[in-house]
């Protein structure tokens, strides 16, 4: 069972615009976001020319990834950028921007996260202050309550993604609405291999991580976890994805709040200690494959979990292949081939879908708005 993968070759596709616009407007925002030397502002502007010219050229051969990008990329290398899997292009796009800034390098640039300031700017933002002073208020919900409002907010989250504000409005605020809704299933799994290893592959950093790292406190806190083990990016991608650095700054950010966002940070500070909350970098995060394709380390360590949590759009495309399915192909025939339970909590931002009622895409494509890409719509799956 296959579908075509998503390309973006495909004339007014969703794809596409990501080459044609998304990618310039990034490269120019990357460009002011810090004072760049010239030889920096000189690889920018070669890799601008790369994309206008639409065709990757090969990263240089003194790179410490050449020979794994050389093999994942055989027979892609050469080829216009919209020729191959959307999920490949885009995936090289990071690392050849990682390159242009110096990123692995030697010098004055090497490990200066070159979306850093955009990061910075939210985590240290007014809307994290009211995000976090929410949870004062949910402190005295009932406990069924709470655990699906921290649920909600992590899915949410996901909207806060700053790759994607580069060139989407505001009308992602105007409708939301989940097109599927498995969260009891989600619990009762999670009730039921009580407690077990939870682990979640991450999306963003600030926005997103700050709820996600609030989940996790629930599920130690509350006895459903033995351990989280969250998979962050092992180096900066698609913009606003979670490092370990960002991990480190979100604990802190907690830590430092005032309420119950605070009492959280301390534990979770302290789940950090002693090895109950474990961040993970590993290279295959950055990898630009499906998670079918993923390595024996990591399937091993997936399967030792009760349950694992994918975030994001990234992710979603990562686990059920990037591919054209129709929109009814069940999400548990897609995903039959992953280690243990898994469970996707995505906004929806690129073309991809599973598992939702013919009927319910017709509705929603009747409306006339993209809803599979703007981020208004969401959705939580489960596979037990
Ligand atoms: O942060 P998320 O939810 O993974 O979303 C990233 C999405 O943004 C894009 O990079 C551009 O829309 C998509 O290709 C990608 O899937």
């Amino acid at each position: 069972m296959d579908a075509p993968p998503i390309m973006g070759n495909v004339p007014g596709s969703y794809a596409l615009g990501v080459f044609r616009d998304r990618h310039p407007a990034l490269l120019r925002q990357v460009r002011e976001a810090l004072p760049y030397t010239p030889d920096r502002h000189r690889a920018l502007d070669r890799l601008a020319d790369e994309v206008a010219r639409d065709v990757m050229e090969p990263l240089d051969p003194s790179a410490h990834d050449f020979a794994a990008w050389a093999e994942w990329g055989r027979g892609m290398i050469g080829r216009r950028w919209v020729d191959v899997p959307f999920l490949w292009a885009e995936s090289y796009f990071y690392r050849k921007l990682l390159a242009a800034t110096g990123y692995f390098e030697d010098g004055p640039w090497r490990g200066i996260d070159p979306f850093g300031p955009v990061k910075q700017a939210e985590l240290g933002g007014p809307e994290v202050d009211a995000e976090l002073a929410a949870l004062d208020r949910a402190a005295a919900s009932p406990p069924g309550e709470r655990a699906a409002g921290l649920l909600l907010g992590s899915l949410w989250g996901n909207r806060a993604d700053l790759s994607f504000k580069i060139t989407q409005g505001d009308e992602r605020e105007r409708a939301s609405e989940l097109v599927v809704d498995d969260s009891d299933l989600l619990w009762s799994l999670v009730r039921d291999r009580a407690p077990g290893r939870i682990c979640v592959l991450a999306d963003n950093a600030g926005r997103e991580l700050l709820p996600d790292l609030l989940l996790a406190d629930h599920l130690l806190a509350e006895g459903l976890a033995t351990d989280v083990v969250l998979h962050v990016k092992p180096h900066p991608y698609f913009v606003s994805d979670a490092t370990p650095a960002d991990v480190a700054a979100c604990v802190r950010r907690l830590a430092a709040a005032p309420g119950q966002a605070g009492k959280a940070g301390g534990r979770l500070w302290r789940a950090m200690a002693d090895g109950r909350l474990s961040p993970r970098a590993h290279p295959f995060s950055c990898a630009p494959l499906p998670y079918r394709d993923m390595p024996d380390d990591l399937r091993a360590e997936l399967a030792s979990a009760a349950l694992t949590i994918t975030k994001g759009d990234l992710n979603y495309r990562r686990l059920v292949g990037d591919r054209m399915w129709p929109v009814d192909t069940p999400f548990p025939a897609v995903t039959a081939y992953f280690p243990g339970p898994v469970a996707a909590l995505r906004t929806l931002k690129s073309d991809v879908l599973t598992g939702v009622d013919a009927g319910t895409a017709a509705r929603l494509d009747a409306t006339g708005e993209p809803w599979r890409t703007s981020g208004t719509h969401a959705l939580i799956q489960v596979r037990a």
